[in-house]
């Protein structure tokens, strides 16, 4: 936690360099996010009305870094990373260092120890395991690594003493090595913060963590050589970044003609000893979580992420192009991985649903239907239902050291937490989804249920057959898809019903256009022998009725792989008319 007296020789030092911070504005150190501003008295301030204005020569940008760094001056794409290795240097380094004195009542209310999960102790990051956030942990920590070993290489900088055997993990290894992020755990956490070395590698990331959380866009400079070389480069605002974020409030951040950086809030009123927010940009808990080391359980912008492999040809002809939606995350040839992200405000992107339903289409249906829609909604619920379990059986865990700090596992226990809500929420949305779908098509669908209520002598022949007593029985005694098979070659044979049930137009399309192969009836054969020809002798008056050739219980099976759907709640097949669903995307 920062001292009081270093946070009030920080606003009196800037104050003192020309700083303008509006009286009705006062600073104070709280328990749950550190500095936070608040405002003192009731007020409206005026959109144009600057609340704190901080001279440029204040700020920490490229340029001071490259007075530092001279040797960088050439490599344009380097400068971010140059800016952080030279906060490391100002923050960590020797008196020496181009402006460390004007600068060090601002270095000392940047935190020593950040609250970001990359400074987390290994047992607190081990109960993130299988979480995204340990994914993007462990990658981010492989690219800084990579991104600072190549800085110290190019701008001939040595490595730091303590990194050494850190360092031969990363020796002889390729670009593509991924680094376990335990190794990194052990490492960070065997570093003192206060002892650390300017030029080791807990430094960089350290300044990167502060970059991260704390830079400004350097587009808001209005720089004239502001071009796509530099769009990304970032600078250090002291004393606005001390506002700490809200999502949604509107702010303004504007160079005014004295050269002076001006902050200024766009909300119409404040209340006394309301807190003056900065806004970000609208993040989800993720990013506060990893970027800012907080979580914010009502933030309207969170998601729960839900990650995809599939084989790389099935989405092939879907009518969303993945590599511009935003979902694509790789391709191997053999396997595509998108990521999909259910936000509290969508839980169910239509993207994603589109293409379950359109991955549940059979090869020989040109566009998805009702079918295939219940279908791709009964395989999302489950891929779904999976990724919840995956949180709902999260317990803490706890290690004999006990390296836990109750705040971070507050910060856990809300990450899965939320997580959980937003799947139930996805989950429920389906539920209510597939329900609606079936109500609109009610008169075009007959369940297998009714049938067998209906069609008395047929249900009593499944007594003789199966000895099914009742319906249920089919599925406890496992003959649900025989008894299937039987009733549509009944009904294509039942010519006393003169009504052209769409059942039977449905046999009919597929019988005109099945090519079956010896296999298919190799196949079949096993079944058909089962009850043919005692059926056909034991019970006449429906089964020696028409025609019960091997054919037609293979061009049953089609017909029922296109029109039947079975209710995952109870197991019931269900007839469905083909009928086009329209994706809606
Ligand atoms: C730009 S700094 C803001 C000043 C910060 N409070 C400090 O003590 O220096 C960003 C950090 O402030 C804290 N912070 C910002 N917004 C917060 C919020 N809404 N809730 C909790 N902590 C917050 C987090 O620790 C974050 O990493």
């Amino acid at each position: 936690m920062i001292a009081q007296i270093d946070l009030q020789n920080c606003l009196q030092w800037a104050q003192d360099n020309g700083a303008f911070i509006d009286p009705r504005i006062s600073f104070k150190i709280t328990q749950d996010a550190g500095v936070t501003a608040f405002v003192n008295e009731k007020f409206s301030p005026r959109p144009d009305q600057a609340l704190i204005r901080i001279p440029e020569t204040l700020l920490v940008t490229s340029q001071q870094a490259l007075s530092e760094f001279p040797q960088a001056a050439n490599q344009k794409s380097l400068s971010n990373s140059v800016t952080q290795l030279y906060l490391s240097k100002l923050k960590f380094g020797p008196d020496t260092v181009h402006l460390k004195f004007f600068y060090k009542p601002y270095l000392d209310v940047l935190p020593l120890n950040l609250p970001q999960t990359y400074f987390w102790s290994t047992d607190e990051v081990v109960n993130l395991h299988g979480t995204d956030v340990y994914l993007t942990m462990r990658d981010t920590l492989n690219k800084v690594v990579k991104e600072w070993i190549g800085l110290c290489q190019a701008l001939s900088i040595e490595h730091a003493s303590q990194d050494k055997q850190f360092l031969s993990l990363f020796r002889g290894t390729g670009e593509a090595t991924v680094v376990p992020l335990e190794q990194f755990c052990t490492h960070i956490n065997s570093c003192k913060l206060d002892t650390l070395e300017w030029n080791s590698f807990v430094a960089y990331l350290w300044s990167y963590c502060i970059f991260n959380s704390r830079a400004f866009p350097r587009i808001i400079l209005n720089k004239s050589d502001t071009d796509s070389s530099n769009l990304n480069e970032g600078f250090l605002y002291p004393i606005v970044d001390l506002l700490n974020h809200k999502n949604d409030v509107p702010v303004k951040w504007k160079m005014n003609d004295q050269n002076e950086l001006c902050f200024m809030s766009q909300c119409p009123a404040f209340d006394a000893n309301e807190e003056l927010f900065n806004n970000y940009g609208d993040i989800s808990n993720e990013k506060c979580l990893l970027n800012y080391g907080f979580w914010d359980s009502s933030n309207k912008y969170d998601f729960s992420r839900l990650t995809l492999k599939l084989p790389s040809a099935l989405p092939n002809g879907f009518p969303v192009d993945f590599s511009k939606s935003g979902n694509f995350v790789s391709d191997d040839g053999d396997t595509i991985i998108l990521q999909f992200n259910l936000k509290a405000s969508e839980p169910l992107p239509a993207t994603l649903l589109a293409l379950f339903i359109y991955l549940s289409k059979l090869k020989s249906e040109e566009t998805p239907n009702v079918r295939s829609a219940l279908e791709g909604i009964d395989q999302l619920t489950s891929v779904v239902s999976q990724r919840l379990l995956f949180y709902k059986n999260f317990k803490i865990k706890t290690s004999s050291n006990q390296n836990l700090r109750p705040h971070i596992i507050k910060l856990i226990k809300l990450y899965y937490q939320d997580n959980k809500k937003i799947l139930n929420v996805t989950i429920e949305k389906l539920s209510v989804l597939q329900k609606k779908i079936l109500n609109a098509n009610k008169e075009f669908t007959l369940s297998f249920k009714t049938i067998f209520k209906n069609d008395k002598i047929f249900a009593n022949s499944l007594l003789l057959i199966f000895g099914a007593i009742n319906y249920e029985d089919l599925i406890t005694k496992d003959c649900l898809n025989d008894a299937l098979l039987l009733w549509v070659v009944r009904t294509v044979n039942d010519k006393t019903n003169k009504q052209d049930s769409f059942i039977k137009q449905t046999f009919r399309e597929v019988s005109d256009s099945i090519v079956i192969e010896k296999e298919d009836v190799m196949g079949f054969l096993g079944f058909y022998k089962k009850y043919f020809p005692s059926l056909s002798e034991r019970i006449p008056e429906i089964y020696n009725v028409g025609d019960w050739g091997i054919r037609q219980f293979i061009v049953a099976d089609t017909a029922i792989d296109r029109l039947v759907w079975i209710r995952k709640s109870n197991n019931e097949p269900i007839f469905l008319m083909e009928k086009a669903y329209n994706l809606r995307i």
